[in-house]
């Protein structure tokens, strides 16, 4: 296992980059500790699948460097970088048993016969895959395929690093939970490098102990699902995280305070703005933290509630502005006419969609 290191990396497909669109992979530098459970998360064409081939070694980087511990991997061979990968569609042999399948590539490295059955036998167990090591991989569902593929990698004590690309997109519904929760004890258990590349929020938070959140190329928070959740660095990551997510309003510095379509928001106190900054305010607050207040909150008229099961989200509007309310369950919700109120410690402030610290 190791340390995985990416040094102002940069990627274009561009034979000569000039404008920052030409950048499929804006400069980059993250840390991934030996053991940790990461995930990569972004809407399609963010970089995912760059960013994950320029560390298996399909692609070279335009610019940078990526190490594995203290050694410079950025020219190495894929088959040296020694990664296993999962993919969205298992790969697997149909026509071998599940534990040939498993043993594999512990005999294609010369690994002595009695220790390929110990670790086959022990990861089997682990993968709930103990029963039917001798039945033939074609008779498995895709679940049980998808198994086998992360089993190869598991197997292998000289894997770097495993990483997932998308791999519950063919997985029944009911069962992706299954397999999600089974990744996570695995890493539990086994404490290797894994790097889970998704698109689905539910997958990176509920597998990964820190999350890489990526849009257009750029890395724009690196932190916990806490973290992303209780801040978020960027108002990109508040609409993206969170169901529904953040609500975002544009904001102005009047009067020496915050206001919003001239509402005073005391929410947020003026004295952390820089007025001689610039740039478009915004206020970001979860509708998790919005809450109906009495008097001298901010005045609105409700529209429509949606039921959710534990909470309903409440559509309140003011003027133009739509603000998303969740609301416990048994706790009454008002019709008509309302007023709202922001919990401070959770309530943003962003300038030119990067949060203001
Ligand atoms: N081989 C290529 N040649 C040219 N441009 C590419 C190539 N591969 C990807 N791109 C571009 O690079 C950007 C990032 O694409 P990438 O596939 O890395 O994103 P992604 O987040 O993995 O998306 P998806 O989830 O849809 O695969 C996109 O604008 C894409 O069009």
């Amino acid at each position: 296992m190791a340390r995985i290191t990416i040094d102002r990396l940069r990627h274009s497909y561009v034979s000569q980059p000039g404008k920052p669109e030409d950048w499929a992979l804006k400069e980059m530098s993250l840390e991934w500790e030996d053991g940790g459970a990461y995930a990569l998360l972004g809407p399609s064409g963010c970089g995912k699948t760059t960013l994950l081939n320029l560390i298996s070694g399909l692609l070279r980087p335009t610019e940078g460097r990526i190490l594995f511990d203290e050694r410079d991997v950025s020219s190495v061979s894929p088959e040296e970088r020694n990664i296993a990968q999962v993919f969205q569609f298992p790969v697997i042999y149909d026509t071998m048993t599940v534990y040939d399948n498993l043993a594999f590539p512990l005999r294609n490295r010369g690994v002595a016969p009695s220790e390929i059955d110990r670790r086959v036998r022990e990861i089997g167990e682990m993968l709930d895959l103990g029963g039917s090591l001798t039945n033939r991989a074609s008779g498995l569902t895709a679940d049980g395929k998808q198994k086998i593929s992360l089993g190869r990698g598991l197997v292998r004590s000289d894997v770097n690093v495993i990483m997932f690309d998308e791999p519950l997109t063919v997985i029944d519904p009911h069962l992706k939970w299954v397999l999600r929760s089974k990744l996570k004890e695995l890493h539990h258990r086994v404490r290797r490098t894994m790097i889970y590349v998704t698109h689905d929020q539910t997958e990176a938070l509920t597998f990964a102990d820190k999350v890489v959140v990526m849009n257009n190329g750029e890395v724009v928070q690196v932190g916990t699902p806490i973290e992303l959740f209780e801040r978020p660095a960027h108002t990109f990551v508040g609409h993206f995280i969170g169901s529904p997510g953040m609500n975002v309003l544009p904001v102005a510095l009047e009067n020496g305070g915050i206001s919003f379509m001239g509402s005073r928001i005391d929410a947020i106190e003026a004295a952390r703005v820089d007025a001689a900054g610039g740039g478009r305010l915004e206020l970001g607050v979860r509708p998790e933290f919005v809450s109906f207040a009495g008097t001298g909150g901010l005045p609105v008229e409700i529209g429509k509630v949606t039921d959710a099961g534990r909470f309903r989200i409440v559509e309140a509007r003011h003027q133009d502005h739509l603000i998303r309310v969740l609301v416990p369950e048994g706790q009454e919700v008002p019709t008509g006419s309302a007023a709202l109120g922001f919990e401070p410690t959770h309530t943003h402030l962003y300038r030119d969609g990067w949060l203001v610290a």
